[in-house]
């Protein structure tokens, strides 16, 4: 078995250290498991994700201090991740009684009809490391409150909060071997995906893995697999009558959690000579920021990225945008030669040709300048991914024009990119997804629909096509 080792990104220093688990021991486990799970009465299965939000509320600062140690992202944004987490319990139950609830129905001839919906049993869960709780977390609740078990294995960049994670589920009552959690990288990733034993995968990570999974249950469609993957996020400003607002807007949406988020704007589109106070004020806003250790105070707006490979690949991908054209506004640099602490960066990349499509997962704006509005939503939808858009400014009705035309999940007006709402589906098209949306309809990929025709007795008859109508009566006596 593999050894493994997690170390805090803000200071270097040693975090975990654990050993990368057996597949095929974790799913048996979890099989032997899940039917009990399933049994169990809903209202059990309700009082235990109810627990476990009372376990991590009481556990709030030590969890949150994990997830800032081990993410490097500030300990004011490790505690709203803890909140994310407890809020997705009482959604979870609401979103299951919404959309996979049981509901009669009226059928032919008075028969009654019955909606109900049954687990798939035993599923794993891929977490990313941007949101090591949240995001897998978003996925574990509605699978176990469906009655499926789960083998959750956390990104091999933030082990210890997805092990930590799941003691809390287990401390709150939920057994053992129905929620398993198990270390690895990619590898363990995989053998997951493989296994006879799984009934379903439901993977938050790169689109990178994510077609690699999608590729993998291509001759498994019996299998539920949901997606939810990155995205080159447009965010379109257009007359904007407040410049400094739109301004912090932008901030917000490429900065937080140093541009770490699967809802970052990656593209900032602007009409063409009308920008420069904007993008003053922008670089402005941004040269205040502060990043800084986690725990540092005054507390900093963002902290390092997540690893030395993840800073060297974003310095190369803004070199790279550079070098093919890119004139720079604010320069990405590194404050510290052997920690991952990146400054927030702006690339004016209109003249740049041939406009790599990928996502730079991290402090990086890209800035393209339009002469028109439909210009804007050419360059809005010049892209794979559909996951989240934004326009601020405009009226109404170029607001209904850029929601009518824009190919994302998410779609806002004078409003940040990111930030979704968990109360409500959250999910991409294009490379972002495969039309399995997260958050509120999670609940949809976590239990199938049985419909059921029921009567206390068999009554049945014949009434066409027989050739002695009484007979029919015999037969039906
Ligand atoms: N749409 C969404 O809800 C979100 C998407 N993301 C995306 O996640 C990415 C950042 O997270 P990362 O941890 O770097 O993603 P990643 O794709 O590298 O890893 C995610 C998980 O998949 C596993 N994995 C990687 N390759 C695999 C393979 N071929 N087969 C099976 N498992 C594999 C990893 O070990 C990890 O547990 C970004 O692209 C971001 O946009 C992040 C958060 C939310
Ligand atoms: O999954 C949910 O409960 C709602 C979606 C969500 O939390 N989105 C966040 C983080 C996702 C990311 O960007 O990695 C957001 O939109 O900022």
């Amino acid at each position: 078995m593999a050894s493994l080792h997690s170390t805090e990104p803000a200071t270097g220093e040693h975090l975990w250290t654990g050993e990368s688990g057996d597949p095929d021991a974790e799913i048996g486990r979890a099989r032997a498991a899940w039917a009990g799970w399933a049994a169990r009465p809903l209202a059990v299965r309700i009082e235990t994700m109810r627990r476990f939000a009372n376990v991590v509320r009481g556990q709030k600062e030590p969890f949150a201090d994990l997830i800032a140690r081990e993410t490097g992202k500030p300990l004011w944004e490790s505690a709203t991740e803890v909140d994310a987490v407890v809020n997705k319990v009482d959604i979870s139950v609401s979103a299951y009684s919404e959309r996979t609830s049981q509901r009669r129905l009226e059928g032919a001839l008075g028969a009654r009809v019955a909606v109900r919906h049954k687990p798939h049993g035993v599923l794993a869960v891929l977490g990313p490391y941007n949101f090591p709780a949240h995001l897998p977390n978003g996925h574990i609740v509605p699978a176990l409150l469906a009655g499926n078990a789960v083998v959750f294995k956390p990104s091999e960049k933030t082990p210890a909060v997805g092990e930590r994670l799941v003691a809390l589920f287990h401390e709150a009552g939920v057994p053992e071997d129905v929620l398993r959690c198990i270390q690895g990288g990619p590898e363990v990733g995989k053998a997951l995906a493989a296994h006879p034993g799984l009934d379903g995968l439901l993977f938050t990570g790169s689109a990178r893995a994510g077609l690699a999974l999608h590729r993998q249950f291509a001759d498994t469609p019996s299998k539920i697999l949901a997606l939810e993957m990155g995205g080159n996020n447009p965010l379109v400003i257009w007359d904007a009558p407040d410049i400094h607002a739109a301004a912090i807007i932008a901030v917000q949406s490429a900065f937080l959690s140093a541009g770490q988020r699967c809802t970052a704007a990656r593209r900032l589109i602007v009409r063409d000579g009308q920008h420069q106070e904007l993008l003053d004020t922008i670089v402005k806003l941004a040269d205040r920021l502060i990043v800084d250790h986690p725990h540092a105070n005054p507390a900093p707006f963002m902290g390092p990225v997540i690893d030395r490979d993840a800073a060297d690949h974003l310095q190369e991908g803004f070199l790279s945008l550079l070098t093919r054209g890119g004139r720079p506004i604010k320069h990405l640099e590194r404050s510290a030669d052997d920690r991952p602490f990146l400054t927030p960066a702006i690339i004016d990349v209109t003249e740049v040709r041939d406009r790599p499509d990928a996502e730079l997962f991290g402090p990086v704006l890209q800035v393209i300048r339009v002469p028109d509005f439909d210009s804007a939503l050419a360059e809005a939808n010049a892209t794979r991914y559909g996951l989240a858009a934004a326009l601020v400014g405009g009226s109404p009705e170029l607001y209904d024009r850029f929601w009518a035309n824009s190919r994302a999940g998410v779609i806002n007006w004078n409003k940040p990119t990111n930030g979704a709402p968990s109360n409500a589906p959250f999910g991409g098209i294009g490379n972002s997804g495969n039309h399995r949306p997260s958050a509120y309809y999670a609940a949809d990929y976590c239990a199938y629909p049985v419909t059921s025709s029921e009567a206390e007795q068999a009554r049945a008859a014949i009434g066409v096509g027989l050739r002695d109508p009484r007979a029919a009566n015999e037969l039906e006596g």
